[in-house]
């Protein structure tokens, strides 16, 4: 079994977990993806790599074989168990690379036929066969099924270009072979030799199958894994060779005929979200698929299932694997049965005690500090993104919008080397002027101002979070009191609701919301605060002395709004389509009137679904009453000596 560490060949990244490979090439499920047609190709489906990078799914390359021969191809070819010619292919060992057999001699049936993009030729390098890597085989096992004329002999070979235009020599013929073709091992006599049986052995290892649920076709050994347990779903899931071998934990290819649907949970912008069951383990999990098909929602979801199958952390929501239907991906994961926190905080017949909304926040801060210790920028937490679990544990989920950052990475190393007594080292400048995205309610200041930002955005929208926690309030800038510069309004929230708030809770909010990034604290620190807090209220104790001198003393005097929060509908209807520059001070165009509290009910206007995020941008409260209906906003700041419009930025890439 090859080693399958390494990177995706589609996306550069680490290949961990279920990948998918074409001969030594690997692949994250979502990355493989026909160049042509863009469709995930399924492990039971045909596909063609051609020259190590262009992949094609077998429909768009059957349709096109067009210059294949003078290329470096990687595909899989079905010979059929139809014939009944005593000729046969001879084999030989490959001595520049001796995993692999060359085909030296076709049988008759295929004399003339040499050359053809979909039958062995002689030359072709053979690297699996049914789903078996050949290195674990010796010569005569793989001729031996190559020429068994009993069932159908799926087979994976490379062709080069000297390969495919080989002059058939030698060769005797035994009939046509057709490849190319789909069937399924149902629809195959069980083979009787060594590599058949272990792939047998592989098989009855599953659980079995549910009646009715067709099997796959025979394997590519496209999706494999490392760990030396196959995890639950495994199996369930294939009929290939022994995958998910890479990781201890489970990650998984589930078939449509694995899962039952049932209620609808909810749709976000670009997804929806299903209760699903597992057939054989009667497991609940969750599906989300797109109903949306453009390439913003693809690759919003791509993002999503690439960054989730990265994390395994208590507070992070669970991977468990993906599903191909209809040539689609889906995401499985764990359910959450309590509902979003937002669910939670709104609802006003179930009592919080204060100890139970710092455990909240703990659990998110561990949740986020897990997540910028990976590297990745969550951008989009908010009390919607946050579930709640049946034991009151909370987890962060929907990483559709989150960013991973190297330089992060980098940060946690020099960190560590520092920890580690080496010298202090220049601050990394972490900042970017990355894309503007998230729900505006949560989002932090210097991204709503189209600044350059860091991991900091997340910690101001914990900051809001905790704030909704603290005063059981919206985190509608209506509701949730916001100053001029889009920070928290620290006074008005003290007022209004901290009523009976533990001190340092709502000292740590202010902190996490603070204008500045680099003053908010990490979530590091976060969690540990609020673990001493929560230890304190489950002890009704007094908060230790140096916790809460540390957070006064960090958190500074309680400021006064700057700008009075005002009601002013005109800047909705004034300034329809304000231009959104990057260098510009504020996001409301002219800079005089920052943020509004209108209560006009844009949130519920239908016509504000097609609004544009330029005219969005006239205020917080405009900006932020879009986000409920659109979901998203992206506006490139790439360029940010640029003071032209940034036109609605729905789908602007991001580098
Ligand atoms: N794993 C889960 N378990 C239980 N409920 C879930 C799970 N994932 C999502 N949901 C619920 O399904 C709904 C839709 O979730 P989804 O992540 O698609 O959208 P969203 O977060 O509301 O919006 P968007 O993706 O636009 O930010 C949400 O209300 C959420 O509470």
């Amino acid at each position: 079994m090859a080693n399958f560490r390494g990177s995706c060949l589609h996306c550069g990244e680490a290949a961990v977990g279920p990948i998918m490979t074409a001969g030594v090439t690997k692949f994250h499920p979502e990355c493989f993806r026909c160049c042509r047609c863009q469709s995930c190709i399924g492990d039971d489906e045909q596909y063609v790599l051609v020259g190590l990078s262009a992949l094609y799914c077998g429909v768009c390359w059957s349709k096109n074989d067009t210059g294949s021969q003078k290329q470096h191809v990687i595909k899989v070819i079905k010979i059929p168990a139809l014939h009944r010619d005593p000729s046969q292919y001879k084999l030989k060992k490959n001595w520049s690379d001796s995993v692999v057999y060359e085909v030296c001699s076709l049988p008759q049936s295929q004399n003339g036929c040499n050359g053809s993009s979909c039958q062995l030729n002689v030359g072709d390098r053979i690297l699996e066969v049914n789903g078996m890597p050949v290195h674990d085989y010796s010569l005569l096992d793989i001729e031996r099924v190559l020429n068994q004329r009993t069932s159908v002999v799926q087979v994976t070979v490379e062709q080069t270009p000297s390969t495919a235009s080989r002059k058939l020599e030698d060769t005797k013929s035994f009939g046509s072979l057709s490849s190319l073709e789909l069937r399924s091992y149902s629809d195959m006599d069980k083979p009787k030799d060594k590599l058949n049986r272990r792939r047998d052995e592989h098989r009855s290892r599953e659980p079995r199958r549910s009646k009715g649920c067709e099997e796959r076709a025979a394997s590519l050994s496209r999706l494999s894994d490392s760990s030396p347990t196959p995890p639950t779903y495994t199996k369930a899931g294939l009929a290939r060779t022994l995958s998910f071998r890479e990781q201890a934990r489970s990650q998984c290819t589930f078939r449509a005929c694995d899962l039952v649907k049932g209620e609808l949970l909810g749709k976000g912008f670009f997804g929806q979200v299903y209760k699903v069951t597992h057939c054989e383990t009667k497991e609940v999990m969750v599906l989300k698929e797109l109903y949306r098909l453009d390439e913003e929602a693809q690759k919003n979801f791509l993002k999503e299932v690439a960054v989730l199958r990265r994390l395994e952390h208590p507070n992070v929501l669970r991977f468990i694997g993906v599903l191909y239907k209809e040539r689609k991906l889906h995401l499985i994961t764990e359910y959450v049965r309590g509902g979003s926190l937002r669910e939670l905080i709104q609802n006003i017949h179930r009592p919080l005690s204060w100890k139970q909304r710092t455990l909240f926040a703990h659990d998110i801060a561990c949740g986020v500090a897990y997540l910028h210790s990976m590297g990745v920028i969550h951008r989009d937490l908010s009390s919607h993104n946050c579930l709640v679990r049946e034991d009151f544990s909370v987890v962060v989920a929907d990483f559709g919008l989150a960013r991973i950052t190297s330089e992060m990475c980098q940060h946690q190393l020099d960190r560590s080397r520092l920890a580690a007594g080496s010298k202090r080292g220049k601050r990394i400048e972490r900042k970017k002027r990355y894309t503007v995205v998230g729900n505006p309610f949560w989002m932090a200041p210097e991204m709503m101002k189209g600044n350059k930002y860091d991991e900091k955005v997340d910690i101001f929208s914990f900051g809001i979070i905790l704030c909704e926690l603290i005063g059981r309030v919206h985190a509608d800038p209506d509701f949730l009191p916001r100053s001029g510069d889009f920070s928290l309004n620290q006074q008005t929230f003290l007022e209004k609701f901290c009523d009976g708030c533990p001190e340092p809770l709502y000292r740590i909010a202010f902190m996490c919301c603070d204008l500045n990034p680099d003053k908010r604290p990490s979530f590091e620190r976060l969690a540990g605060w609020l673990q001493s807090v929560s230890s304190s209220l489950t002890r009704c104790l007094q908060f230790p002395k140096d916790l809460l001198e540390e957070i006064r003393r960090l958190s500074g005097p309680i400021s006064c709004s700057l700008s009075p929060v005002s009601c002013d509908e005109n800047i909705l209807q004034a300034t329809p389509s304000l231009t959104y520059s990057s260098s510009s001070r504020d996001i409301t165009g002219g800079g005089s009137k920052s943020i509004t509290s209108a209560s006009v009910p844009v949130a519920n206007n239908p016509s504000f679904t097609e609004c544009t995020l330029s005219s969005a941008c006239s205020s917080l409260s405009t900006f932020a009453k879009i986000r409920p209906l659109h979901s998203i906003c992206e506006v490139d700041h790439s360029n940010s000596n640029s003071n032209s419009i940034n036109r609605p930025a729905l789908s602007s890439p991001e580098s």
